[in-house]
């Protein structure tokens, strides 16, 4: 890609999205800007772990890039659009990984006809493996598209949806990782409780994930389809699932993920 990308932003979505990038090959760490409010021992890091470039002028920023990547915390990014909003020019392409908040609202705050793209990545970008959802602006065209599915595919999948759907995209896979990161957590206490090594429990439970995502991935098996296989009459698992049942698990999990997608929609209020 020839094209030079600006995060505003560089908080874990920015680094997650740096670092898959980078690894991915697809553009040179020098074609990389990152820049943030006033946080410079987070620049200083960034600029060091992965060699890319820092700026806090604003102006020279925008002069550089082609792509700006907003990747503030909603709260911030009226602010952030502000701080280079005087330096924006019709054809820069506007990427904005941030929850909640609408293509129309973005469009709004920058007052031109721009193009925007609004991606929903998750933190497995930083290893090329993001689940990613894109919906596109008012003044984005197929071409803007492509640039950002090429962008987001070196990181991951891709996956256009309405921009209505996002809000339940983030409650899905924007947020995903860390419920399953959690049911996780509770795996490995307890295995520790009960006597085990957390070495042995990590390398089990570890093992465990990778095996299943890769299962629903290389199968062409459904997830009950392939629960049903683990779960003999009478036997342990299905012993494990009558207490997650009794537990009302699966209403817990739609709670969450309802809970998830209410918060996006308040933020982009
Ligand atoms: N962390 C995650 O797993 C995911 C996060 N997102 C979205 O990405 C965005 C960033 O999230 P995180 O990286 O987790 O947050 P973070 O808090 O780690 O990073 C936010 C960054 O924005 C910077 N910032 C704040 N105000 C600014 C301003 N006026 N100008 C320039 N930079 C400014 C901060 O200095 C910081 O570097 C959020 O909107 C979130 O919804 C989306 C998908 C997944
Ligand atoms: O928690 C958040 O608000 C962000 C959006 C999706 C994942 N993290």
């Amino acid at each position: 890609m020839d094209k030079k990308i600006a995060f505003i932003g560089a908080g874990s979505m920015a680094e997650a999205i740096i670092s898959g990038l980078i690894q991915s090959q697809i553009i040179d760490k020098q074609q990389i800007i990152v820049t943030n409010r006033n946080n410079r021992q987070r620049i200083s890091y960034l600029k060091e772990k992965y060699q890319i470039i820092s700026m806090q002028n604003k102006q020279q920023l925008m002069e550089q890039a082609d792509i700006i990547l907003l990747a503030t915390k909603p709260c911030n990014m009226e602010q952030a659009i502000a701080s280079v909003q005087p330096y924006m020019r019709d054809n820069h392409l506007i990427l904005s990984v941030t929850a909640g908040i609408s293509t129309k609202r973005i469009e709004r705050w920058i007052g031109l006809k721009i193009p925007v793209i609004r991606a929903m990545p998750n933190t497995s970008a930083s290893i090329g493996y993001s689940a990613t959802a894109l919906c596109i602006g008012a003044y984005a065209i197929t071409e803007h598209l492509q640039i950002a599915e090429q962008l987001f595919n070196t990181i991951g999948t891709t996956v256009q949806v309405n921009e209505a759907e996002m809000h339940m995209v983030t409650g899905i896979s924007g947020s995903g990782p860390a419920y399953i990161y959690y049911l996780i957590e509770a795996m490995e206490q307890v295995a520790v409780e009960a006597g085990m090594s957390s070495a042995t429990a990590k390398q089990l439970i570890h093992q465990t994930l990778l095996g299943a995502g890769k299962m629903l991935n290389q199968t062409n098996e459904s997830a009950t389809e392939l629960r049903k296989k683990i779960t003999s009459p009478a036997g342990t698992t299905e012993a494990g699932i009558q207490t997650l049942e009794q537990n009302h698990f699966q209403q817990m999990i739609k709670n969450c993920i309802y809970a998830a997608r209410d918060r996006s929609i308040e933020l982009g209020e």
